[in-house]
């Protein structure tokens, strides 16, 4: 199971657009159509079953929330780092 990271390792790979929010990285994206929002939060779904880490998701009129934390590290790990590049993909 992957490591706790170190406050710098984080402030150092957190992807663009992305917050550390104490044990959770956050990030909001926007949406003019609230169904685009709908459909991107199911593409952050299957990529999140896919790689078998879930985020908490919240869906907006105009904007989806995404948190990521790693439950059984207690911490932000190297895989929410991952998936938090794997759903900025989805967005594109
Ligand atoms: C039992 C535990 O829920 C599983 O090992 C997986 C499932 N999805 C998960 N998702 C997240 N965000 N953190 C976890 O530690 C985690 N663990």
């Amino acid at each position: 199971m992957p490591q706790r990271l170190d406050d710098d390792e984080i402030g150092r790979r957190l992807p663009d657009g992305w917050e550390r929010n104490g044990d959770e990285i956050v990030r909001i994206y926007p949406f003019d159509d609230y169904l685009d929002g709908v459909t991107f939060a199911t593409r952050v779904g299957e990529v999140a079953d896919e790689e078998f880490h879930h985020p908490e998701i919240r869906i907006r009129y105009d904007e989806v929330e995404v948190r990521l934390t790693s439950h059984e590290a207690g911490g932000i790990t190297d895989t929410d780092l991952r998936l938090a590049n794997l759903f900025d993909d989805e967005r594109r």
